[in-house]
């Protein structure tokens, strides 16, 4: 049995960052003295243009009265139409967060299952083996099979447990306050079925995806990479399962 593996069901966690929008904020040794109650003041021109000399400026929402030596301006127009306004092109922790997921949904859709190899390992069976790097958070396989209730789940189990020749490739998790399974004992081409276990080490994890259908919202399991993976390394992620019965029976969950 594969129980959920931690963390599976958790939700992640969104931080919302502030608005990056930001209004440049003037220079104060460029400032001429007699300029220096901006809040009065808005000018048409950009701030590159101050260094022009005065005689030329042709300003149209202010005038200059040589006698008093004041500005005098529109004081309607806001302070913004002279400080040339930023926005900055870095996405928000939302945006990025929203992309990963369209870019996880989009590798289910599409069956990606480039990177991968079945070798034989010792003491497990077989195994998966990357011919390629992937990096930390990438998305590596979707574990494929019959998604199943915890109750059809358990006959199939009991099923399973009379023919010693079948393997165990039963997924368990919780996910928006319902229980599943992914049955993935029929031998399909699919990698995500033969990854084998490690506790202690492992390269890979599990998470939930909700992807909309003909038959409404079903949750997928897409196996990512837990850390930066070398080609050539096995790829593990752990099963979860602490029971003592099971490890009594399979030690290798131990590991
Ligand atoms: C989901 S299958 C993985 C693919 C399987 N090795 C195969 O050949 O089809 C799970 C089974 O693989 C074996 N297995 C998984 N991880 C193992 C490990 N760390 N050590 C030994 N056997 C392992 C166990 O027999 C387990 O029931």
């Amino acid at each position: 049995m594969l129980p959920e593996s931690p963390g599976a069901s958790a939700t992640p966690t969104r931080k919302r960052k502030r608005d990056c929008s930001v209004v440049e904020s003037p220079s104060k040794s460029s400032t001429p003295r007699k300029r220096k109650s901006f809040s009065n003041y808005s000018f048409s021109e950009s701030p590159s243009k101050s260094s022009t000399p005065r005689k030329r400026k042709s300003f149209s929402n202010y005038s200059f009265s040589k006698s008093r030596r004041q500005f005098t301006t529109d004081e309607s127009l806001e302070i913004n139409t002279f400080f040339e306004r930023r926005t900055s092109s870095r996405k928000t922790q939302s945006v990025v967060e929203k992309e990963k997921e369209n870019d996880l949904i989009e590798a289910i859709l599409s069956h990606r299952e480039d990177g991968l190899e079945v070798a034989e390992i010792e003491n497990k069976g077989r195994g998966v083996i990357a011919t390629k790097q992937f990096v930390h958070g990438e998305f590596i396989v979707e574990y494929v099979g019959d998604l199943i209730t915890w109750k059809e789940a358990k006959k199939r189990e009991v099923k399973y447990a009379s023919d010693t020749n079948v393997g165990c490739y039963m997924y368990y998790f919780n996910s928006k306050a319902k229980r599943f399974c992914i049955d993935a004992t029929n031998e399909s081409s699919s990698f995500g079925r033969l990854f084998n276990h490690s506790r202690r080490k492992p390269n890979c994890r599990t998470r939930v995806v909700w992807i909309g259908g003909k038959s409404g919202e079903q949750p997928h399991l897409a196996i990512i990479a837990k850390r930066d993976i070398k080609k050539e390394e096995e790829m593990l992620f752990d099963y979860g399962d602490r029971e003592r019965d099971a490890i009594k029976e399979n030690p290798w969950l131990k590991d």
